[in-house]
């Protein structure tokens, strides 16, 4: 049997197919157009809003990387994850880490080991020895201004990508999620590489590019959002995607029955 190829000739906004009779979508404002999506078939992402990556005294910033843009970028998404959860959005938190003894990191047979800056600072200066991205630890904390609530998950992880070893997929396939909202650090690592993944396993990704933040500088940002815009879906910012959120945001939520 061959696959045939449908032509598309309404000019509704790209999104996922909708199902008979299904209230009419909401449309988000976003680059390269604009992007229809149901709300409740729709999860917000956040990544790895832990203490590591967004405290001063965490491991990114003890390992030189700059922080400095992170504390906007928390109130982004608290502003973010507030707007959601109040119109009925999944609220999906991933938590970046390892168990204390570091089995779950990969010893020396493992890429990880020689290129997770974590682990090498550690290695380098023995002060931090054990104490970043350790489940259990404040460094593996959530940043206290971005705590999951009743009805959000939290999805741990063990590698960049979020679908990788994880339960993210199987979670997100049971509750019929279809479309992903971004938001989180680092945009160009563990942001990228989970949406990368996300567009493989075909759901439709919006990256809010004011609720990221990258490491690397403000051209690592841009090249980011560029990938995103141009390959791997679309990019929109805060304000934007709680205007989407305007005409059903004090309706009951449905986030209750999951
Ligand atoms: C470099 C790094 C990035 N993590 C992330 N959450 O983007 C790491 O985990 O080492």
């Amino acid at each position: 049997m061959t696959l045939q190829h449908v032509t598309i000739t309404s000019d509704v906004p790209v999104g996922p197919a909708q199902a008979p009779g299904a209230p009419a979508p909401l449309v988000m404002q976003a680059r390269p157009e604009p992007v229809a999506f149901q709300p409740g078939q729709t999860a917000l992402i956040v990544v790895d809003m832990q203490n590591a990556y967004a405290s001063v005294g965490g491991y990114v910033d003890s390992a030189g990387f700059d922080i400095s843009g992170a504390q906007g970028v928390i109130g982004n998404i608290a502003r973010t994850v507030e707007a959601a959860r109040a119109a009925g959005v999944l609220v999906v938190f991933l938590q970046n880490g390892w168990d204390d003894q570091y089995v779950e990191a990969g010893g020396p047979g493992s890429p990880n080991w020689y290129k997770s800056n974590a682990l090498k600072t550690m290695r380098k200066k023995p002060e931090f020895a054990g104490k970043f991205l350790a489940k259990g630890g404040w460094d593996y904390a959530l940043v206290d201004a971005l705590q999951p609530r009743d009805g959000d998950i939290l999805v741990p992880k063990t590698r960049y990508s979020g679908f990788f070893n994880s339960a993210l997929d199987s979670t997100l396939r049971a509750r019929g999620i279809r479309s992903l909202v971004f938001t989180g650090i680092a945009t160009n690592v563990c942001v990228e590489s989970t949406l990368r993944d996300a567009f493989h396993l075909e759901y439709f990704c919006v990256l809010l590019e004011d609720a990221t933040h990258e490491l690397g500088g403000p051209a690592i940002q841009q090249a980011s959002t560029y990938n995103v815009e141009t390959f791997f879906g679309w990019v929109s910012a805060v304000d934007a995607f709680r205007h989407s959120l305007a005409p059903i945001a004090n309706r009951q939520s449905p986030i209750a029955d999951r």
